[in-house]
């Protein structure tokens, strides 16, 4: 790939077009900073040029800043490597040049891209253009100038939006806010920025600098009550991001002392002597947090998992896939068509009577008008994501359809039943997928010649909301079979994930100790409900138990038995949830279970459940002299993620993952892991996934921790060989897996 540079060609017109290059995105790399420095020097001092236009090749204009300097700047701990940008280049050369500058942008202008934009005195925007400022996501907030200039030419309330939310939004709505200048053809974007800019260097078009405008912002009252309701929001939604106060501040301190003056000079002054400007203070703190790093990882993490060696390197074009039959209309059957139908694939939805198929369409229904009264879809694209779902009782449909979904109840003999049938009743293209989430696919396929068709689409409940797809290859499936799975999850909005064949494959396998490590602390005397509260104070959302209500308890006997079956030295079988089933409850589905659920209400204990869980303790039999272990909240979170930290160092050595970071991906989506910071323990650490996590806490306190319960409380937590190994030779358990020590490579 050729270097990232800055091209500047002047034309006859006496305009000059500096054109940013740095494939695929134009991201503004340290090169393309020092780049653009040196072109609008240029530009100008040269005599023969009176305006200039910014633009970037390639249809995009810009991504933003390199976010691979942010990995350089944790990597090194040295914050030094960050370029002064927002006062050398877009104050000094862009924002107070004496000549005009316009930019030209198309296709996306995000982060540090808009603000160069925000910077040039007008902008013309090709149709579409994605423009929007998501530095929060990263765990910093925008660098370049852009929480000064956002919100004076959006008006604040909708620049706080677009920042806390990170939300972008499209050049015709940036058009109407007086963001954009003017929408133009693809075609006319260059011309008409060439004769703007030249109209404005002839004073047929205002000059105007974003940073000197105050006619946006309201008065200072309006101004101060609508970022108190801001931080208030952002308290509630954002407890452990330090950087969405952080945003809120930085542009109240920019209102309060007014623009370019107040916030160079007052804050040069007062505040922040060692930098230019507020906002590149803060922002050079942001991104020295922990937050930062585990948000930067998992950027480049999830980026990584649409790189499959020997899939998506061997120069297969996916093949499109129009029209997908679903079976089953339940829970997770319903989210997947629905998933399928909001990004216009058609859907054929099976079902075995017409009872439980018109309860499928319902919830369907149901789905759909929740994204509508949520705000998160228009009330025409409702209608006509409705319109591509068509429910059937027989195969007649299945003659034409491109891949089918399998989303039955977990029995082995109803799938391959499923599946025998499928082989006659598709065309031989089909792709044969099951949304099993722990029964071995090679045992679904048993009775089919199409192994090589048959994958797993796992997606996690509810699916038409959860981001994750696990994509579940045996030795068998096809590379071409696999692409296409990973096309379609891109299209349905997913993150794909590739994973190989075993019980619960990537994520359900790495937390299957989650559940069991909690249930195996309640029959050692720890409280239910205090277990849950120290997991959520962790940052995950909500606590083992919680998610055992939520789950329903039919679903977690069933799978723990998966378990049981399959890993049985190491699993732990309780009899708490038989117990609970037993006494008439099933959690949230019938509103009983450890918590009571009221409309309306957050979920409270149950405290009727107490002797059900005395009763547990006294059938497990395992508390010390009889008597309950004293634990602390940390080590409570330790003992039940520790195991999880193990079960995924299994998952790493048999190569059920592609790269460790990809098990990061999945437990940050799949299982909602932190993907910041930790905040609960005394030792402040990042997170950006499981894996990320534990090398972050370190290998050997991890392993030193399992060995010592693995002697107090047997052999569930016994350290597997991989973390024995990597802890003593100290060695990353992120670190490549070598194929020599791959024991059984599924990948
Ligand atoms: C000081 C400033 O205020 C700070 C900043 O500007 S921070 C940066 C702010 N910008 C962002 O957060 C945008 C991040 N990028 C994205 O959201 C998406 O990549 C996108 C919408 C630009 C494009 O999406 P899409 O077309 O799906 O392509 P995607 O696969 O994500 O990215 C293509 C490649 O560009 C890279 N890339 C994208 N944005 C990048 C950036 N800002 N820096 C470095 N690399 C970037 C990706 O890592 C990926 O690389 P790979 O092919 O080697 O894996």
């Amino acid at each position: 790939m050729a270097a990232p540079r800055v091209t500047m060609e002047v034309g006859n017109d006496g305009v000059a077009i500096i054109t940013l290059i740095n494939p695929p995105v134009n991201a503004l790399a340290i090169p393309i900073v020092a780049g653009l420095k040196d072109k609008f020097e240029e530009a100008t001092s040269r005599d023969d040029v009176k305006a200039i236009v910014l633009t970037g090749n390639g249809g995009r204009f810009s991504g933003g800043f390199d976010i691979n300097v942010f990995q350089k700047v944790h990597g090194a701990g040295d914050v030094s490597l960050m370029p002064d940008v927002s006062v050398e280049l877009v104050v000094n050369l862009i924002e107070d040049c004496k000549k005009p500058i316009v930019a030209a942008v198309e296709g996306l202008a995000l982060g540090g891209g808009l603000e160069l934009a925000m910077g040039c005195h007008a902008r013309i925007a090709a149709p579409k253009t994605q423009l929007g400022l998501p530095e929060l996501t990263l765990g910093v907030i925008p660098g370049f100038g852009g929480t000064q200039r956002l919100p004076r030419l959006v008006g604040l309330s909708k620049a706080i939006e677009m920042m806390l939310l990170s939300k972008s939004i499209t050049s015709e709505e940036g058009w109407k806010l007086g963001l954009i200048d003017a929408v133009v053809t693809s075609e006319e974007l260059l011309k008409v920025s060439r004769l703007w800019a030249l109209d404005i260097a002839a004073r047929r078009k205002p000059w105007i600098r974003s940073l000197h405008r105050t006619d946006k912002l309201g008065s200072l009252s309006e101004a101060r009550e609508v970022l108190k309701l801001a931080r208030l929001q952002a308290k509630k939604t954002a407890p452990n991001m330090p950087q969405h106060q952080a945003c809120l501040d930085v542009i109240e301190e920019g209102i309060v002392h007014g623009g370019y003056s107040g916030v160079l000079k007052c804050l040069l002054l007062l505040r922040a002597p060692e930098f230019d400007l507020y906002e590149a203070k803060v922002f050079k703190e942001l991104v020295m947090l922990d937050t930062s790093r585990g948000l930067v990882h998992v950027f480049f993490a999830q980026r990584a998992t649409s790189k499959v060696p020997n899939v998506t390197d061997i120069g297969l074009k996916p093949r499109g896939v129009r029209k997908v039959a679903v079976i089953g209309g339940g829970l997770m059957g319903s989210g997947i068509a629905t998933a399928h139908i909001l990004n216009n694939i058609y859907v054929v939805l099976k079902e075995v009577n017409s009872e439980y198929l018109l309860k499928g369409i319902k919830t369907i229904e149901a789905n759909v008008r929740g994204l509508v009264t949520r705000g998160k879809l228009t009330q025409d694209k409702a209608n006509n994501a409705l319109k591509m779902l068509k429910g059937v009782l027989d195969y007649s449909e299945f003659k034409d359809v491109d891949m089918v979904i399998e989303a039955v109840i977990e029995s082995v003999p109803l799938k391959q039943k499923i599946f025998s049938e499928l082989e006659k009743a598709c065309p031989p293209h089909c792709i044969l997928a099951t949304n099993t989430s722990t029964i071995d696919l090679n045992i679904v396929g048993e009775k089919t010649s199409s192994q090589d068709r048959i994958i797993g689409a796992h997606f996690f409940s509810p699916a038409h909301v959860m981001p994750l797809l696990e994509i579940v290859r045996t030795e068998r499936t096809s590379a071409q079979v696999i692409l296409d799975l990973m096309t379609v999850g891109k299209i349905i909005k997913k993150v794909p994930v590739v994973v190989g064949n075993c019980t619960g494959f990537a994520v359900n396998r790495a937390f299957f100790p989650y559940s069991q490590s909690a249930r195996l602390l309640v029959s050692l005397g720890v409280d239910v409900f205090r277990i849950d509260s120290a997991i959520r104070s962790f940052g995950l959302p909500i606590g083992p138990f919680q998610l055992l209500d939520l789950a329903g308890y039919g679903v977690a006997a069933a799978t723990s038995k998966e378990f049981d079956k399959a890993f049985p030295d190491r699993s732990f079988q309780s009899p708490l949830v038989d117990l609970l089933l037993k006494s008439g409850r099933n959690g949230k589905a019938n509103g009983k279970g450890l918590y009571t659920y009221e409309k309306g209400s957050k979920p409270k204990p149950d405290p009727s459940v107490l002797p059900i869980i005395e009763e547990c303790r006294r059938l497990s039999n395992i508390m010390p002299g009889g008597k309950p272990i004293s634990v602390t909240e940390k080590e409570i979170v330790e003992m039940i993620l520790f195991p999880v930290v193990n079960e995924s160092c299994r998952v790493l050595e048999e190569g059920i993952v592609v790269r460790a970071s990809d098990l990061d991906v999945a437990s940050v989506l799949g299982m909602s892991f932190p993907s910041y910071r930790i905040v609960t323990f005394s030792k402040l650490v990042w997170s950006g996934g499981i894996v990320f996590w534990a090398d972050a806490v370190g290998a050997n306190y991890v392993y030193t921790s399992l060995k010592k319960w693995s002697q107090l409380y047997g052999n569930f937590f016994k350290p597997s060989r991989f973390l024995e190994e990597r802890a003593t030779k100290g060695i990353p358990l992120s670190a490549p897996v070598s194929s020599s020590s791959t024991s059984r490579a599924r990948l």
